[in-house]
């Protein structure tokens, strides 16, 4: 087995709890809570410039142009084409784009930024990667499963974001698998005991995940400081 098959295979008790959340099962619906769009649309600017900044400490760690591109991709993508899943959201919500984008960071947000900043800082290039992968995973899967259940049709509101993060998961040239195979080649020079560890900063960023839509579902934000 592959090691990205064993963090997959791995992974698949929270996928499924994703899966099942009440913000994942609404946009499969097409119907949710203003406040909770604009909470996630807000957060999750603030997570993909983190995110950004993390692809730019993993190409300080890259051997060669060929890895180096995969990651500059990945910054492109962000930068220029994941905006329209955030316009998505916010064409239902009513509010602008604009309007959503702010520095705040809730606790959620900010521990999951910091669990990516920790792999870069103390970390090699698996376990940025690692990290990282949890993100495009995680929505190519929350994609493809709402797809397949025949939640992507013209009445959903949100059948841009669905039909967005759809694409085949076998696909070797999606960026999503272009970053398991260097998962898979680095994994080549360590033991067990290392890749265990680097299998917990996958397993710890899926958990991270759900958080996620969690946090924006019920708005949960700092108790007593702004
Ligand atoms: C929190 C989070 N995870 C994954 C993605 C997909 O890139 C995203 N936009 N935000």
């Amino acid at each position: 087995m592959t090691f990205s098959t064993q963090l997959k295979t791995a992974g698949q008790p929270i996928l499924k709890q994703i899966m099942a959340h009440p913000f994942v099962q609404g946009i499969g619906a097409g119907s949710l809570p203003k406040e909770a769009l604009t909470f996630y649309v807000g957060q999750d600017f603030n997570y993909l410039n983190a995110f950004i900044k993390v692809y730019a400490a993993a190409i300080q760690k890259c051997a060669n142009r060929q890895e180096m591109s995969l990651f500059a991709t990945q910054i492109d993508f962000i930068l220029n084409s994941e905006i329209h899943p955030h316009h998505n959201f916010c064409q239902v919500a009513g509010v602008t784009y604009e309007s959503v984008q702010h520095d705040e960071q809730t606790p959620m947000t900010y521990l999951y930024n910091e669990h990516m900043y920790n792999a870069a800082r103390t970390g090699d290039l698996i376990d940025i990667v690692a990290a990282m992968l949890p993100c495009p995973w995680t929505y190519n899967q929350i994609g493809n499963a709402l797809t397949a259940a025949g939640a992507a049709t013209d009445q959903n509101v949100f059948k841009d974001w669905i039909d967005f993060y759809s694409q085949s998961p076998t696909d070797p040239a999606s960026l999503t698998n272009r970053l398991f195979a260097l998962l898979d080649r680095e994994a080549a020079q360590y033991g067990p005991a290392r890749l265990a560890q680097v299998q917990q900063r996958f397993l710890k960023s899926c958990e991270l995940e759900w958080h996620f839509w969690d946090q924006a579902y019920r708005q949960n934000s700092w108790q007593f400081v702004d």
